[in-house]
C-alpha cells in the first residue's frame, strides 16, 4: 500500500480541483440540520480546503474554532459569534484569548484525503487524532469530514493513533463510512 506521504501530497495535489461549492454547502447543511442546539465545531479553511462557513452560518447553535496550542497537543476550541480572528500558527485563524473555550459536539474536520472506510489524512501533524481521542474518552462525540471528492483515496493505510471519521460529506453528498 503506498504510504500515507505519498498519499497525502497525491490528495492535497488533487484537491487544488475543488469541486461543486454550492452542492457542498447544501450537504453539509442537510447532515448537520438534525445536530441543532449543540456545539459545533468548524474551521478557518486555508488553501484549498472546503470551505464549511456556509454550514457553521447555518447552525442553529454555539460555533466554535480550533486553536492549536503546542506541536504535540491537541486542540482547544473557542466560541466563535463572528468577531474578529487572530492568526495562530501554520496560517491557521482563531478567536482569542477573551472567548471561552468549549467542548465541541460535533466537529467540522478539514482532510487532505479520505478513504470509504473513514480513514482520514490531514497535514501530517496528529493534532486531530489527539483532539479527537480526548473529546471521545469524555463522551459521544461526532466527526464529520468534509472534503471533495477529487481527494478520495482507495485506502489509506492505518496507525493505532487514527482516529476515524463518523460521517464525510462532499459535493455528492453524506457517506457514512464502510466498516
Ligand atoms: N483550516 C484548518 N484549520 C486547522 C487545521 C486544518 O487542517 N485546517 N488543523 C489541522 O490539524 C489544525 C492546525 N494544524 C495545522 C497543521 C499543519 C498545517 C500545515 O499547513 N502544515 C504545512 C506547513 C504549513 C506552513 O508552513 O505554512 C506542512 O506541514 O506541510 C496547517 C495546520 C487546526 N486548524
Ligand atoms: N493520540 C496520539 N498520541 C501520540 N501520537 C499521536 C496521536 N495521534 C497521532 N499521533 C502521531 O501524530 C503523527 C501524525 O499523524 P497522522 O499522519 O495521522 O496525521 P494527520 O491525521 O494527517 O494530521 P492531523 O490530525 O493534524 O490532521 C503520527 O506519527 C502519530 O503517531
Amino acid at each position: 500500500m503506498t504510504d500515507k506521504a505519498t498519499l497525502r501530497a497525491q490528495a492535497l495535489t488533487a484537491r487544488a480541483a475543488g469541486g461543486d461549492r454550492d452542492a457542498l454547502d447544501r450537504h453539509l447543511i442537510a447532515a448537520l440540520a438534525p445536530h441543532a442546539g449543540v456545539v459545533l465545531a468548524g474551521y478557518w479553511p486555508m488553501r484549498d480546503e472546503a470551505d464549511p462557513r456556509a454550514a457553521m452560518a447555518a447552525h442553529d447553535g454555539p460555533v466554535a474554532l480550533p486553536v492549536v496550542t503546542g506541536a504535540a497537543r491537541p486542540l482547544t476550541f473557542r466560541l466563535w459569534q463572528g468577531g474578529a480572528l487572530e492568526r495562530g500558527p501554520f496560517g491557521t485563524s482563531h478567536p482569542p484569548e477573551s472567548a471561552p473555550e468549549v467542548r465541541p459536539d460535533v466537529l467540522i474536520v478539514p482532510l487532505a484525503g479520505f478513504d470509504d472506510r473513514g480513514n482520514r489524512l490531514g497535514y501530517g501533524g496528529g493534532f486531530y487524532d489527539r483532539t479527537l481521542e480526548l473529546l471521545r474518552k469524555s463522551g459521544p462525540v461526532l466527526a464529520v469530514g468534509l472534503a471533495f471528492e477529487v481527494q478520495r483515496l482507495p485506502a489509506i493505510p492505518t496507525e493505532p493513533t487514527d482516529q476515524p471519521l463518523d460521517l464525510i460529506v462532499t459535493e455528492g453528498g453524506a457517506r457514512t463510512p464502510l466498516r
